[in-house]
């Protein structure tokens, strides 16, 4: 039987995972190892009873005794806490769902990789701090690294078998979230809630947030750099309403493979777990007819500076993207809890990678967890002071 371990099961991706596998027969189908989740004690449970898990993780060490009271009977082992994490991590699995949120998930990522298998990689986070640390750690283990971010899978589809070489560029489609159409002057006021809806994907908040922000847009360019080990100025953004095309490679010889799908993420977590077969899933078919229309707009530095700042990011290199990543996920700290506008994310996050980019060491890609975490949280203190 396969054994399976979900990171994040509570989240929008890690759910969308589990109902791929309960499709698929759940606890009769495959061998549930690990499901991890946050304050979702209850959800937690319920599907770790469900899929008989041998282990259920909270992040939380404040929350083991109410996870182990809603496994009570169930035989499932309740852990809890980071270290907990980690232990459940580096239970041997042939498939696990990096699916935290955030740069949490990057030490449970490698402890994953480090035991082999396959990391099917949601936490793009991971990829922004320390893409080769990450690379390495698979590298050494013999493991794989699958994307389910949506554009990834779908540049690793349209790639199929063909030669990076021949690659001219690829392109990345962007919805353009919640503001895209709002005048400039609007976004200053934008809210929390206004911020927290999304035009065409089902997420979790702190991506629907980034989408509109387009900071999402931002670290998919720095992982798709990372992922694909392309040059920066081969990755390109398109703005694309209507989230049907998620992405596109373009070939020396003019020819361009798109690939298109309805913006359901169970087709790139499913494509991820049948990987290298393809099987059915409950997605809906394309009607391409009854959309009639798709439209493209080129994006807007000025409406979204987390695009122009990605390209810093990549151009700097070194410890760039750590600081980046963690300066980001402070700034939608701030924004969340109302401290700072919609509008002074980007500028909190641009001042920290000047400030930090005259720190030594600055210009090393980190090449342990330690120094990936120092750079994290130097830039988190920056954004907060
Ligand atoms: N949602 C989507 O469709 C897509 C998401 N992604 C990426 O996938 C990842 C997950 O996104 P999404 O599912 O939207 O996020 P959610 O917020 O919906 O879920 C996040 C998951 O991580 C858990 N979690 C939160 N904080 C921590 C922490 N500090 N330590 C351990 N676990 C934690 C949550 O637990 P709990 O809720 O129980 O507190 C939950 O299980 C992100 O990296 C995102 O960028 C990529 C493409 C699409
Ligand atoms: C589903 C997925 O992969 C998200 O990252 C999605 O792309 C977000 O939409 P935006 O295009 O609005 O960032
Ligand atoms: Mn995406």
């Amino acid at each position: 039987m396969r054994r399976i371990s979900i990171f994040g099961a509570t989240g929008s991706v890690g759910m969308n995972g589990v109902d791929l596998i309960r499709r698929g027969g759940g606890a009769d189908a495959y061998r549930v190892v690990a499901l991890t989740g946050g304050r979702n004690i209850g959800r937690l449970a319920q599907m770790a009873r469900e899929l008989r898990a041998e282990v259920a993780v909270t992040a939380h060490d404040d929350l083991l005794d109410d996870l182990r009271q809603a496994l009570e009977g169930s035989g499932v082992e309740a852990m809890a806490g980071e270290t907990a994490l980690n232990e459940a991590a580096a239970r041997p699995a042939d498939w696990t769902l990096s699916a935290i949120v955030g740069s949490a998930g990057l030490a449970p990522g490698l402890t994953a990789l480090a035991q082999g298998g396959t990391l099917a990689l949601a936490n793009k986070e991971s990829l922004v701090c320390a893409g080769a640390l990450l690379r390495r750690a698979g590298a050494n283990s013999g493991a794989t690294i699958l994307p389910v971010d949506s554009e990834h899978s779908a540049i690793f589809q349209a790639l199929g078998a063909e030669n990076l070489e021949s690659v001219k560029d690829v392109t990345i489609t962007a919805s353009g979230g919640a503001f895209r159409d709002w005048p400039l002057e609007r976004l200053a006021a934008a809210t929390v809630a206004e911020a927290s809806t999304h035009p065409n994907w089902a997420m979790g908040q702190r991506i629907t947030i980034d989408s509109a922000s387009m900071f999402n847009k931002a670290m998919e360019v720095i992982e798709a750099k990372e992922f694909f080990g392309l040059d920066e100025d081969r990755i390109k953004v398109l703005v694309h309403p209507e989230s049907i095309i998620h992405a596109m490679v373009t070939h020396v010889d003019g020819g361009s493979i798109a690939h298109l799908g309805a913006p359901d993420m169970r087709h790139a977590i499913g494509y991820a777990l049948h990987w290298p077969e393809r099987r059915a899933l409950p997605v809906a078919p394309l009607d391409l007819a009854a959309l009639g229309t798709l439209t493209f707009r080129a994006p807007d530095e000025v409406r979204w500076p987390a695009l122009r700042l990605a390209r810093e990011v990549m151009a700097a290199g070194g410890a760039a993207g750590a600081v980046f990543n963690a300066a980001k996920e402070q700034a939608l700290d701030d924004f969340i809890a109302g401290r700072i506008r919609f509008t002074q994310m980007a500028p909190r996050v641009e001042a920290v990678l000047e400030t930090l980019s005259a720190e030594p060491g600055f210009s090393q890609a980190p090449d342990d967890l330690p120094t990936v975490l120092h750079w994290d949280a130097l830039a988190r203190r920056k954004v907060a002071a």
